[in-house]
């Protein structure tokens, strides 16, 4: 019997790290590839997250889209103000407020990045680095997001290929997000609160820690998610948790204030294009398995935010098939 139970009081159980994904093994032998994708499926079903290492972006260029993210936030406001707007339907937005219900404190910019072509010449021109190392890295993630999706299909027993041409062309939304150091009155406080991502997967790097995350048998319980450098943080999001019928989970996160520091993110969402509805993928519906969703789009995504962000907590909640 161990001294904490002789107390009488049931020991905590010890926490759990998260797990760490090898994304070079993707690329190895049939084996290697084939315990990657179990590891990464294990991991999307009971975490709803994994960090990954060993994807291919080079720690400088993490590290410049961390710079560029940085210094855009530190400008003046009538710099950030030239892409203020409520509107969310505008393709590059900057905003402070929590008119969007979850900001608390956190400021944030948020454009598109697939393809760069399209979008970039919208994104801002100061810092005068900004173009080409938010760009950089966004083609980078765009890259790891496809592969790591053809492993989570893969995991799915859906194939490889399957979306495959939908994928290249879809969604990529990065959103950089601005948080000051946490002072004697905000300790403990939230700057970005409960939610979940609403495309397939969130790509997000951190500069010091603060994302929190809820896996879905934790009880509302909270984990930090550590700084690993190198490290990209992936997670769940509703989309997926649509066309995997219910097997996966979209994850809950917050970000909450860092006591030593200011810390910006950028998380970057992968989906398919705008109009391009999701449905529940076909091999996973069946008798045992009935379809749990409504299909739908990244525009009626758009079009329920203003409406129902309060009452549901995750988009995907308002999609199921009672
Ligand atoms: O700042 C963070 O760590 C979380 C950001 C986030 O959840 C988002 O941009 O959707
Ligand atoms: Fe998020």
């Amino acid at each position: 019997m161990s001294s904490q139970q002789k107390g009488g009081e049931a020991p905590l159980p010890p926490a759990r790290p998260l797990p760490v994904v090898n994304l070079g093994r993707l690329s190895m032998d049939t084996a290697s590839r084939a315990l990657s994708v179990q590891d990464i499926a294990l991991a999307c079903r009971e975490r709803g997250c994994f960090e990954v290492v060993n994807h291919g972006i080079s720690s400088s260029c993490m590290k410049g889209a961390l710079e560029a993210a940085s210094e855009f936030f530190k400008q003046p406001t009538e710099h950030k103000e030239e892409f203020a707007s409520d509107d969310i339907r505008q393709p590059i937005r900057y905003d402070t407020s929590s008119r969007d219900g979850i900001s608390m404190f956190r400021s944030f910019l948020k454009h598109y990045a697939n393809p760069l072509h399209d979008w970039i010449q919208l994104w801002p021109t100061q810092p005068p680095a900004y173009r080409e190392r938010m760009g950089e890295y966004a083609v980078e993630l765009q890259r790891v997001s496809i592969r790591l999706m053809e492993a989570i299909l893969q995991g799915l027993g859906l194939g490889p290929s399957y979306l495959q041409e939908k994928l290249q062309g879809g969604v990529q939304l990065m959103a950089l997000n601005s948080y000051p150091q946490s002072s004697a009155e905000t300790v403990d406080k939230v700057g970005l609160a409960s939610h979940s991502d609403y495309g397939f997967l969130t790509i997000l790097l951190q500069s010091s820690p603060g994302l929190e995350v809820m896996h879905h048998d934790d009880n509302d319980a909270w984990t930090p998610v550590p700084v690993i450098p190198g490290a990209l943080h992936v997670h769940v999001g509703d989309h997926l948790e649509v066309l995997s019928n219910g097997r996966l989970k979209s994850l809950v996160h917050r970000a909450v204030l860092n006591p030593d520091e200011s810390r910006v993110s950028i998380s970057s969402i992968h989906g398919l294009s705008m109009d391009e509805e999701v449905h529940c993928a076909e091999g996973l519906v069946d008798k045992k398995h009935p379809k749990m969703y409504r299909g739908s789009s990244f525009q009626d995504f758009l079009n329920f935010l203003p409406a129902n962000a309060n009452k549901y907590k995750r988009f995907v909640e308002s999609l199921r098939i009672e």
